[in-house]
């Protein structure tokens, strides 16, 4: 799914409303009755409901939801806000709607908000996506009051103050609800971690907008659900044979951090590689034949780390990082990795160190090579941001001029394609944030490239397949029980 900005949003009313055609007065209807239809779902027709209104479109949808739901049954109350500017055409004309089933009182000043009963159901249909500028004045009032009850509140499209597609400043005011309703496609800064208690629980109800405007617009940023990922998966032939599904190699483990080897061994076996071979150093011989008897073991001649680079000729895709840590001999087996290798190759952990502490070696990375950053091993690769939006940016910037795959992960892990298109994740969940999670992606994504899936599918399909197993983990056994082995036992379509 397509995630487009704010200007791009606004075409797309237009687009629908010329085309269609459709009144805009009409699609806001529309997309009121959306919204009332996730809201029944939700909140039984005994919670008293009261509709908090700016004077835009989004206070138009605020209006004729209060409409429809009090049509239905609800108890609702309308609060409209006296603060400077002009009405939008459709919240004047929502306005007059409104009039024959409720009387909406008025907020001029902060003495005017109302004592809010605990049952209530509090909307926020304030400011939406045409936020302009920082929210002042009695909005900022009205929003800091609402931020002080503990009811629950329901954001239409987006929360009130939050920018669609740009960062706001630390001190923005903004609505922080439990739930966002926002229609027809995800919002930009719905992605970002910093915008975590502006968006609360955030659901996407279809208005309808053209299918046509949305195909034929471009987009930078996706938003990676099943069908999406779907679309991406190879199926297994009925005449194949386990040589068709690839040999991956996989470089890992050190003294100490055999697990992280045994991990993401486990984790390609389990995402289809045919073949399976672990370099590990002399100490983890017997560990790995022991906890991975599918997978074949080459030692390094030292006892502690990896400094040998096996012959890479049997090999369709290389995967390296995964607790190797960053002794000199291991920086030289990076570079001589770099130097030679002809198959895909997967990045991660302290290899990524080690491309960030040797910076000349970045020139060598082949195209398409995929990194797996955390933020912190992020930041080491492309340095400080100020917030989330420019981190992103820098992840663009990145990969378009290294020409490398990112995956950089957190909730909503963003996969940086290396013509800049970032596909966010749908798939995973906070219990997955736990020592060796990512060792485990590191295996997912190595063996989908041996299988010799394209680049790009497998960086999108491998963060997905992640996020899915641990979604099921989680639905097992809890998110603060979940381990990284938990992940691997649950991966499989
Ligand atoms: N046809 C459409 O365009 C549709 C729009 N919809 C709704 O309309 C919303 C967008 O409508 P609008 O573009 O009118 O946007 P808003 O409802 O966000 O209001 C924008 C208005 O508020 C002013 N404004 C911007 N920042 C402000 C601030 N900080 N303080 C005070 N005033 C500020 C702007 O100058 C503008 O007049 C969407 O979020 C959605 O809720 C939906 O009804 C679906 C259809
Ligand atoms: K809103």
């Amino acid at each position: 799914m397509k995630i487009f900005n704010a200007q791009q949003i606004r075409d797309w009313d237009a687009y629908t409303i010329a085309h269609e055609p459709v009144s805009s007065l009409d699609l806001m209807e529309r997309a009121s009755q959306a919204f009332v239809k996730w809201f029944c779902n939700q909140f039984v027709q005994t919670r008293p409901v009261w509709v908090f209104c700016g004077k835009g479109n989004n206070g138009g949808d605020g209006l004729a939801i209060a409409r429809i739901l009090s049509t239905g049954g609800y108890d609702v109350q309308v609060y409209t806000i006296d603060y400077p500017g002009k009405a939008s055409a459709d919240y004047s004309a929502n306005l007059e709607r409104l009039k024959s089933h409720i009387t909406p009182t008025q907020i001029a000043a902060i003495t005017d908000f109302p004592e809010v009963p605990e049952q209530v159901v509090c909307i926020d249909a304030l400011l939406g996506t045409g936020l302009s500028r920082p929210v002042e004045g009695l909005l900022s009032e009205i929003i800091v009051k609402l931020n002080s009850l503990t009811n629950k509140i329901v954001s239409v499209d987006i929360a009130s103050g939050l920018y669609t597609d740009q960062s706001n400043a630390q001190d923005d005011v903004i609505v922080k609800p439990h739930f966002t309703v926002t229609f027809q496609c995800p919002k930009l800064s719905f992605m970002m971690p910093q915008n975590a208690h502006f968006t609360g629980s955030w659901h996407v109800v279809p208005i309808g907008l053209s299918e046509e405007y949305a195909q034929q617009t471009p987009a930078s940023y996706y938003f990676t659900e099943k069908k999406a990922a779907e679309t991406r998966i190879q199926p297994r032939q009925k005449f194949s044979h386990k040589g068709t599904f690839g040999h991956a190699l996989l470089v890992a483990g050190s003294f100490g951090k055999m697990g992280a080897a045994v991990l993401s061994g486990k984790a390609c076996l389990r995402s289809g590689a045919g073949l399976l071979t672990m370099h590990v150093p002399a100490c983890g011989y017997e560990i790995m034949q022991i906890s991975l008897p599918e997978a074949m073991t080459t030692v390094d001649k030292h006892e502690k780390i990896n400094t040998q680079l096996p012959e890479l000729d049997a090999y369709s895709a290389v995967g390296i990082g995964p607790g190797i840590g960053k002794e000199q001999p291991t920086v030289e087996l990076v570079e001589k990795l770099l130097d030679t290798i002809g198959v895909p190759l997967l990045i991660d952990a302290d290899a990524l160190n080690i491309l960030s502490e040797n910076r000349q070696l970045l020139d060598k990375l082949p195209a398409k090579t995929i990194l797996t950053p955390h933020p912190k091993e992020f930041q080491r690769l492309a340095g400080d941001s100020s917030n989330e939006f420019e981190r992103l940016e820098a992840g663009r910037q990145f990969a378009i001029r290294h020409q490398v795959i990112i995956c950089l992960k957190g909730a909503n892990t963003a996969v940086i394609l290396s013509n800049g298109d970032v596909h966010f994740n749908s798939t995973g969940n906070a219990g997955m944030a736990t020592g060796g999670t990512g060792d485990v992606l590191s295996g997912i994504i190595t063996s989908l490239l041996a299988q010799k899936y394209p680049a790009e599918d497998a960086a999108i399909l491998g963060v997905y397949e992640h996020g899915l197993a641990g979604d099921r983990a989680a639905a097992r056994r809890g998110q603060s029980a979940l381990i990284a082995s938990d992940v691997v036992e649950y991966l499989g379509w």
